[in-house]
């Protein structure tokens, strides 16, 4: 099948836009969080601590029980019992009194300092005291870490081990977040074989399925690799079939071109409905974007480095969206180390490495796996630029 009309990618963009997929939340263990993106505003239920506690080991007393207290005249205080991490104190400290505590135990009433034994004696049931305490002194008071009621996290924070500790810090033992996209990945091709499979001649190794499954991944996306189809219509349709009972989008890579055997595009046809077939890019022309049953399915071209540039020029915007990661485009200016010559009335992408303030085009072309694994990213060249200097300013967008 010929392509159908080849459209530009702000089209393919937009017909992606127009997709009816809604952002899910859904409500996991804390456990399960690292790494996901909040779908609520977090505002701390209690005070942290909740209590005064000690911040040191030492004598709990009444600052102002001490402030006459001197290395030549220092100050006696009973030592009426002892406080331990994890008791409900009961005591009361009157005039003249202290009482032993241990870092984290809750202060007894009346207390205001606690001084650490390193600054004290001890004789018998008194403590003596060389120098004045003030009120405050080896204290961390109530809430002064965090105070109930605090704004503490922003839906669409993206939760690290940090987010993670404060959560635990106010109790919460699940977290609302947006649910994971799941994705089903099939290749396709006669050719590709999954790697743990001696090559027969004309044979190669699958790339596709565990590089998209993975970026997939990486975006904080679930993947189910479905599996490579043979290029037949039975193997193609029961793959796709599987991938819209199981999955939000489906994403296969090759058989998009027009090519005789590239049936994908029919299939779709005849499931759903093919939006686009061909974008006015390169690489990447050969792309299908369609629906079935209200899913999302591309077509990626076979080719590596075109499979992976449109991955992230079409897919990855969609699962950053799902996934409230919308921000999280990496872009940076480069200059770029020397000329090159662009296609014309194509959109192109050009892989790059990034080598200190230089863009170094990778030449090798989007047949060779290579080009976009020894890429960082790649830079746009429109359409109707022909040749991009020594020098010039361009802007990297990062692979993942
Ligand atoms: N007559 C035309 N032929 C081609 C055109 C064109 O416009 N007219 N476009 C070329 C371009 S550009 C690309 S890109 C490819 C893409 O075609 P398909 O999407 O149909 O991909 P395939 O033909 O199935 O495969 C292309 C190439 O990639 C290898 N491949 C496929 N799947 C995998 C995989 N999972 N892992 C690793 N490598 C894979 C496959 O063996 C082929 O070598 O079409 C050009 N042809
Ligand atoms: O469109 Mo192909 O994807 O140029 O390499």
């Amino acid at each position: 099948m010929a392509f159908l009309k080849v459209v530009p990618l702000e089209e393919a963009l937009e017909v992606i836009e127009s997709f009816p997929l809604e952002r899910r939340v859904e409500k996991v263990p804390l456990e399960e969080t690292l790494g996901r993106v909040l779908a609520e505003d977090v505002v701390s239920p209690i005070d942290v601590p909740p209590f005064d506690r000690a911040t040191v080991d030492g004598y709990a007393v009444r600052a102002e029980d001490t402030f006459m207290a001197s290395e030549s005249e220092p100050v006696k205080l009973k030592v009426i019992g002892e406080i331990n991490a994890g008791d409900t104190p009961t005591v009361e400290l009157k005039p003249g009194e202290s009482v032993y505590i241990s870092t984290g135990a809750p202060l007894p009433k009346n207390a205001d300092a606690v001084i650490q034994f390193e600054d004290v004696d001890r004789e018998g049931d008194e403590v003596i005291i060389y120098k004045p305490a003030y009120p405050g002194l080896g204290v961390m008071k109530r809430g002064t870490d965090i105070p109930s009621g605090k704004l503490l996290l922003r839906a669409g924070t993206r939760l690290g081990f940090k987010e993670t500790a404060l959560l635990s810090a106010i109790g919460f033992s699940e977290v609302k977040v947006f649910r994971k996209p799941r994705v089903a990945v099939i290749s396709t091709g006669n050719e590709v074989v999954l790697p743990g499979t001696e090559l027969r001649y004309g044979q190669i190794y699958d790339i596709n399925g565990r590089a998209i499954a993975d970026a997939v991944r990486e975006l904080g996306g679930e993947a189910v690799f479905l599996g490579i189809a043979k290029d037949d219509k039975d193997s193609l349709k029961e793959l796709i079939l599987k991938g819209v009972e199981c999955c939000d989008i489906i994403i296969l890579s090759g058989g998009a071109s027009g090519g005789i055997r590239d049936l994908t595009s029919s299939i779709i046809g005849e499931l759903g409905k093919v939006y686009i077939h061909g974008i006015a890019i390169q690489p990447g022309k050969p792309t299908i974007i369609g629906l079935i049953d209200g899913k999302p399915i591309f077509g990626l071209p076979g080719y590596p480095t075109s499979c992976l540039t449109n991955f992230t020029l079409l897919v990855a915007p969609l699962l950053r969206k799902l996934l409230g990661r919308e921000s999280e485009v990496r872009k940076v200016k480069k200059r770029l180390a020397h000329k090159v010559f662009s296609v014309k009335g194509r959109m192109q992408f050009l892989p790059v490495k990034v080598e200190g303030e230089n863009a170094v085009p990778i030449l090798k072309g989007s047949g060779a796996v290579t080009s976009f694994i020894d890429a960082d990213g790649f830079i746009e060249v429109h359409e109707n630029v022909e040749i991009l200097d020594g020098g010039e300013e361009v802007e990297v967008t990062f692979f993942g």
